[in-house]
């Protein structure tokens, strides 16, 4: 069997957030466009899916957008009127129902299972990405694969023509003035920096603020709408979505949540970025600009580690003093800290940050995106069975 022809059931549940959905989306659309491969994509959440795809419509149990057939995900689906499929990806730690596992099982053809994880930068991944996972109860193969950020990992999700896109939006100032038009930013050249500040909450948050206000120069801050677009209108009552609040030198916008393409526009026409999460992060790398990671908090700390272990990857190449002003306000930015200070060290460093992630993309760009790699390890899992049979 070749990819092209063969048919690929992803589930997604949808925990929290954007992260799973988002995750599952563009994996789903790029398998589809650039692999030729007939995705079906089972997700538990349309309402959330809507938020970063408007073309979902919440009331369709089966539709089909940009190529991919989307189905709801729900305790009634029965799964007893669907053929399983080839390719089974359970995406983030999402278990498929029993049933579905069970027709897996009894298929003569064994569907090929794939647990897609989370994102870590942690020196274990390597060792893990692409390990059988046994299944002592069902007669079926399941393997584990890891996104990373190196080339002994499944690599990050990134479309074929993304940095073109990017490079042709920065080159186009047509494209960019409609662009914040769409955002109704009648004279974006009035700031000297503008900020997207995609977030969870932080308490201290107005330390920040304070900073921008006095910083000297004119500051747009676009906030899309979510946790932290609430703890600022809590600061400012003021503040009501798309109107603009001024306040000194500091300009803040709080934004409708926007479609997933627009998104990405948005990272590409600000000068610094602050992203949260799992995909988000991954889209600042590709925009190439200085930019600020809130990692998804998980109880006791443990996401602490990987942020660590996140920082000593992506700042190893870093010269000292950037480094120290990159991980001073991370951390800040993470834990519940003072942000003044360490914003002022890392704003002097924004024009060495800026080089150094030019430099990261391409680094990251040389482990191969996430869905080809994801399609090798496929192609290469059906040519030993077929060479076993
Ligand atoms: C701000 C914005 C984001 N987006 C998209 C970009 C991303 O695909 C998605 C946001 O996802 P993230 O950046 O990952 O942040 P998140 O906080 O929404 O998602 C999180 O969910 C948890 C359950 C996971 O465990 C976390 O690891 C994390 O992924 O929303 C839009 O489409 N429009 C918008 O306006």
């Amino acid at each position: 069997m070749s990819v092209s022809s063969s048919r690929w059931d992803i589930f997604c549940a949808v925990i929290d957030n954007f992260g799973d959905i988002g995750i599952c989306w563009r994996l789903s659309r790029q398998l589809a466009s650039e692999h030729g491969v007939n995705v079906r994509l089972w997700v538990d959440d349309l309402a959330s899916f809507q938020r970063i795809c408007p073309q979902i419509n919440v009331d369709e149990m089966q539709q089909t957008v940009a190529g991919v057939n989307i189905m709801l995900w729900s305790a009634r689906t029965s799964w007893a009127e669907y053929s399983v499929a080839d390719v089974v990806i359970e995406a983030l730690a999402c278990s498929i129902p029993m049933p579905y596992q069970q027709q897996m099982a009894k298929h003569d053809v064994k569907p090929l299972w794939l647990n897609l994880e989370y994102l870590s930068a942690e020196d274990w991944v390597e060792g893990c990405h692409g390990l059988p996972s046994p299944q002592p109860h069902l007669p079926l193969d399941k393997y584990f694969f890891f996104p990373g950020f190196t080339a002994a990992t499944g690599g990050l999700l990134q479309e074929t023509a993304l940095q073109q896109h990017a490079q042709s939006f920065s080159a186009d100032t047509v494209a960019q003035q409609q662009f914040w038009q769409q955002l109704d930013i009648k004279d974006p050249s009035y700031y000297a920096q503008k900020i997207s500040l995609f977030a969870y909450d932080h308490p201290q948050l107005s330390t920040l603020v304070n900073c921008w206000r006095q910083s000297g120069q004119t500051i747009l801050c676009l906030v899309p709408e979510g946790a932290l677009a609430t703890q600022l209108s809590g600061l400012y009552p003021q503040l009501s979505i798309s109107r603009e609040l001024v306040i000194d030198a500091l300009t803040i916008k709080i934004l409708p949540f926007m479609p997933q393409d627009d998104y990405d526009k948005l990272l590409w026409a600000c000068d610094i970025n602050f992203v949260r999460g799992e995909d988000s992060i991954i889209r600042a790398h590709w925009a190439g600009k200085p930019f600020i990671w809130q990692i998804y908090r998980q109880q006791q700390q443990a996401h602490l580690e990987k942020l660590n272990a996140f920082m000593l990857r992506y700042c190893a190449q870093m010269p000292v003093d950037t480094c120290e002003a990159v991980q001073q306000f991370w951390l800040q930015w993470n834990t519940d800290g003072l942000l003044d200070k360490s914003w002022q060290k890392f704003s002097a460093n924004l024009v060495q940050i800026a080089e150094y992630n030019r430099l990261w993309r391409v680094a990251l760009t040389a482990n191969g995106d996430l869905a080809s790699n994801l399609v090798h390890f496929v192609e290469k899992k059906f040519i030993m069975r077929r060479n076993f049979s």
